[in-house]
């Protein structure tokens, strides 16, 4: 597959219409699309996926740090918060101290006097601290046997010992004057749990003297601790130095870990308080009170106590929870949102595959060719279409350099229209022009285009329609329509446009026009008996012959059969006029007698080329004014055709009204012969037929008219009227019944038993479908023998329909019914078709008879004849006989039968049965 060189990705989408190649172009081409939008949608995905993971990635990481920002901050508030309760505690515990060392000093002093203990005085000592210290619960002394004596509470009533107390014991044997912390123990005079912190005092000598102490009730830590609210899930717990419980914040009194003196804690307290250090951080998943969260450790400097502040991490990382719910409800709307973004791109991304493909396969299964080109007019895209149009690959057509291309629109201003923007209608607009193709093939076409804007720069797409056919079609059309289909000549249809174009005009200009009717003479004769393709052929050469005779812008037409017309315009404005179209209307006369070659093959089974000789008449008409009608124009010259044809044909004659007067003449016959069988104006005359021995055979009837106005009508003058009007149907039955009635009348006499009738029936009639029903329907009525009628038909019938009409003949022939061809040797004479006719007679046509003693060739004729009808077998009488001469001559020539005048002219019944009797006698 090659690629196209102009190849490259348009605004319209990922594939470029029209992108495809002409000669390899097939299923790859057109899945081109698919495999790109694949590639895009991978891409798309692996963006989105990796947009996303990234999302998370930066997320958790993001959560990650601030978590630890959020637990650093926190161990850093323990630790600060650690810091701050140990400086209480051991600003009380120094207090405390203070007070004991400040009365140890005041009682060994006072000892040291050898005065004793003033017990009141020092009374007033140990109110004054106990009132200035809140720390203190109790301020109290104890002798060297352990027994309080001194002090807040003391009643002496109630002696109380605390000789067995350890830190009594302890100070009894220390040295010095330690301070004694202990560990909570339970007040014997308060009746709750305390702490005490004793001194030892010694007497002068410096044996122990006893013990002062001061109590702390564990409520007043548990407030000391209380003020270091943190949170709900915040603790700050004072251990004793064996960890011990001495006092928490929040109280836990219910539960076990919240007692006082219990020592359970996490291990990794353990593990830092183990190490030795004073001071310390750790996370504890799971601290005893089942709380996680970051722990501060301080040991408390003068005091065997140690601090415990924790953070539950529900309270130092709300605030990154909360940023946290943000983060996830961030990323996930940044999730959802890309999700919706590239679930939109993919569905952009298919709607434009989708149009893509579209256009691709509309483009690929067009009719029609497409092009886009540049404002340069430069071709960008083509479709399959244009190519094979104008002849050129794909390549070779957007390869074409720019002059060759412009070539290809040979019109000027269709190509500035269409690839030189002349002009931009916002609408789309269709042109007809012609294309050049490669091989200089022409092509009309009809090109619609429309622009548009491709990446911000003016296209102009135009789609290019053959319609070479459509053309053709209709100029066929238009052809059908106005043009005769066997000439090419003018129709009736647009010879009446021009003639009226010719009125107008020769109204506008005064100068003359013409009407010609051009009627050829006999060519019923060739059409009937060489058949209609000899018969167009004729009509094609009279058509060539005619336009040759006339100028341009003069019209010939065919009006149909052998009807021709010319109409001559722009002739002189004088009467000159009138020798102008005579010149032509003989000029066309003259070049129509000339022989015709035509081929008898077209026609006839025998085939050939033969010389043929017609004629025509012309009738002709002038005109030069809008006052007469094409109606009356064509009245006129059909009357001078006419007057032409009467006059003997082969002439030209102008109309004049005495031609009118012929035709209204023809008019007025027609209309009394339709009342002539009605009115009983028909007769029969008889005509003698004679054998050898000049006896009577029988008769020719023969067709009269006798019309009470006109006299006595001879068949001449009406039987070619009624054959044009279909009178002769009714005529001819007429005839047929008469005659039959009258060899039934003769069959009732003995004498005129044996004769025999002849009657002339015309081709029409004969060609009736039910002409031999008709025949002996008649003999049947009339019960005439069928075996005495004979019918005389014309060689004309032969020629066509040769088959009907032998069966025709051979139905009648088989009832008795015998046929004579009549006027044998004027027509189309035939061996083929005279062998095939069941026929009982030929009868010589007159014309031949008339000059035989002095014309050789009708001799020949006549002889020919004869000769044939014996070689057939068939009989012989010759017609038109005047004279002996003519009577011995026919003789010798074998002739046995004879007609004409010689023997009796056609008469009247009474008449011809007179001869007959008179020849009898
Ligand atoms: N279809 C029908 N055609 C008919 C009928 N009756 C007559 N015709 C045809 O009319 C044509 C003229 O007929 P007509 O004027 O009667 O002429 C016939 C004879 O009078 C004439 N004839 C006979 N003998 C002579 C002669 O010695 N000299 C001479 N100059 N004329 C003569 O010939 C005509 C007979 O012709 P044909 O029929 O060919 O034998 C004519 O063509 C008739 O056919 C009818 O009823 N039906």
């Amino acid at each position: 597959m090659q690629e196209w060189p102009h190849r490259k990705r348009n605004a319209w989408g990922a594939p470029n219409i029209g992108i495809y190649n002409h000669q390899g172009a097939g299923p790859q081409a057109i899945d081109r699309p698919m495999s790109r939008t694949r590639s895009i949608r991978t891409l798309l995905i692996a963006v989105l996926l990796g947009v996303n993971l990234l999302a998370v990635v930066a997320s958790a990481y993001w959560l990650n740090q601030s978590q630890q920002q959020y637990t650093q901050r926190a161990e850093s508030n323990t630790r600060n918060i650690a810091s701050a309760v140990e400086r209480n505690v051991s600003s009380s515990v120094g207090k405390i101290d203070f007070a004991l060392t400040h009365l140890v000093d005041d009682i060994e002093l006072q000892l040291a006097r050898g005065h004793g203990l003033d017990a009141s005085g020092a009374h007033d000592i140990f109110e004054n601290f106990h009132g200035r210290l809140p720390e203190i619960e109790g301020l109290r002394l104890a002798n060297e046997r352990g027994q309080v004596v001194l002090g807040n509470g003391v009643d002496s009533s109630k002696p109380v010992s605390i000789a067995d107390r350890d830190y009594f014991v302890a100070l009894r044997q220390s040295d010095g004057h330690p301070l004694w912390i202990t560990k909570p123990v339970w007040g014997r005079l308060v009746q709750h749990d305390i702490i005490i912190f004793a001194r030892r005092f010694n007497r002068p000598d410096g044996a122990f003297a006893g013990v002062v102490f001061a109590t702390v009730s564990l409520d007043y830590f548990q407030q000391l601790l209380a003020r270091f609210d943190l949170g709900p899930g915040a603790t700050v717990i004072l251990r004793d130095q064996d960890l011990g419980l001495i006092a928490r914040n929040p109280p836990l009194t219910d539960q076990p870990v919240g007692q006082v003196g219990n020592r359970l804690v996490s291990p990794e307290f353990q593990a830092v308080f183990a190490s030795g250090v004073d001071a310390g951080s750790f996370y504890t998943p799971l601290s005893p009170e089942r709380q996680e969260g970051v722990f501060a450790f301080q040991r408390v400097s003068n005091a065997p106590m140690l601090i415990n502040v924790g953070l539950g991490s529900s309270d130092y990382l709300a605030g990154w929870r909360e940023e946290r719910n943000k983060t996830y409800a961030g990323a996930a709307a940044f999730i959802v949102v890309t999700l919706a973004l590239g679930l939109l791109l993919w569905r952009m991304l298919a709607i434009t595959t989708q149009e893509a493909l579209r256009n691709r396969v509309y483009l690929r299964n067009a009719s029609d060719g497409i092009q886009i080109t540049d404002t340069s007019g430069r071709l960008v895209e083509a479709n399959d279409s244009l190519c094979a149009m104008l002849g050129y690959t794909r390549q070779e057509l957007l390869g074409l350099d720019q002059r060759l291309w412009l070539a290809c629109w040979p019109e000027r201003t269709a190509r500035n229209a269409i690839l030189l923007q002349t002009s931009l209608d916002s609408e789309p607009r269709s042109i007809e022009t012609t294309l050049l193709g490669k091989a200089g093939q022409r092509v009309d076409v009809e090109v619609r285009c429309s622009h548009f804007y491709l990446s911000g720069k003016l296209h102009l797409h135009a789609s290019i329609r053959d319609i070479g056919e459509r053309r053709a079609n209709a100029e066929k059309i238009e052809r059908l329509a106005f043009y005769d289909p066997l000439t090419n000549l003018p129709n009736r249809r647009l010879m009446l446009e021009r003639l009226n174009r010719a009125l107008v005009g020769c109204g506008r200009h005064q100068h003359h026009c013409a009407l010609m009717l051009i009627d050829l003479d006999n060519f019923k004769v060739l059409n009937d008996t060489l058949g209609h393709g000899v018969g167009d052929q004729l009509l094609v050469e009279v058509a060539t012959r005619l336009q040759s005779c006339i100028r341009l812008g003069d019209t010939a037409a065919r009006m149909g059969g052998d009807e021709f017309v010319v109409i001559l315009e722009e002739l002189d404005e004088s009467a000159l006029a009138a020798s102008q179209a005579e010149g032509v209307a003989e000029k066309i006369r003259l070049l129509l007698r000339q022989p015709y070659r035509l081929n008898l093959a077209a026609g006839t089974q025998t085939g050939g080329l033969r010389e043929y000789k017609c004629t025509s008449s012309i009738g002709l008409t002038l005109f030069n004014d809008q006052s007469v009608s094409t109606d009356e124009l064509f009245r006129r010259s059909d009357t001078a055709m006419y007057q032409a044809k009467a006059a003997g044909r082969n002439t030209v004659r102008f109309f004049d009204p005495a031609m009118q007067a012929a035709v209204d003449a023809r008019a007025a016959l027609e209309d009394d012969l339709r009342h002539a069988v009605a009115n009983n104006q028909l007769m029969l005359y008889y005509q003698p037929q004679v054998d050898a021995h000049d006896r009577i055979l029988g008769a020719e009837v023969l067709l009269r008219w006798r019309h009470p106005q006109r006299g006595m009508v001879m068949p001449g003058e009406f039987i070619p009227l009624s054959e044009d009007t279909g009178l002769i149907l009714p005529i001819g039955a007429w005839v047929l019944e008469t005659a039959c009635a009258q060899l039934k009348a003769w069959a009732a006499r003995e004498d005129c038993q044996h004769l025999t009738i002849s009657v002339n029936v015309s081709a029409r009639q004969f060609r009736q479908s039910d002409f031999v029903e008709q025949v002996l329907s008649i003999v049947l009525a009339t019960g005439a023998n069928p075996h005495r009628l004979k019918l005389e038909l014309t060689e004309s019938l032969m020629v066509n329909n040769l088959e009907e009409t032998v069966n025709k003949m051979e139905a009648l022939n088989d009832q008795g019914i015998a046929f004579s061809l009549d006027d044998f040797g004027t027509g189309y004479s035939s061996l083929s078709y005279l062998q095939r006719l069941p026929l009982k007679q030929l009868k010589i046509d007159q014309s031949f008879v008339r000059d035989l003693l002095v014309d050789s060739k009708d001799a020949a004729i006549a002889q020919t004849v004869i000769n044939l009808a014996q070689n057939l077998g068939l009989a012989v009488i010759a017609e038109g006989v005047e004279t002996q001469a003519q009577r011995d001559f026919l003789e010798r020539l074998g002739c046995q039968a004879y007609q004409g005048y010689f023997f009796g002219r056609p008469g009247p019944l009474q008449d011809f049965e007179k001869l007959l009797f008179a020849e009898a006698l």
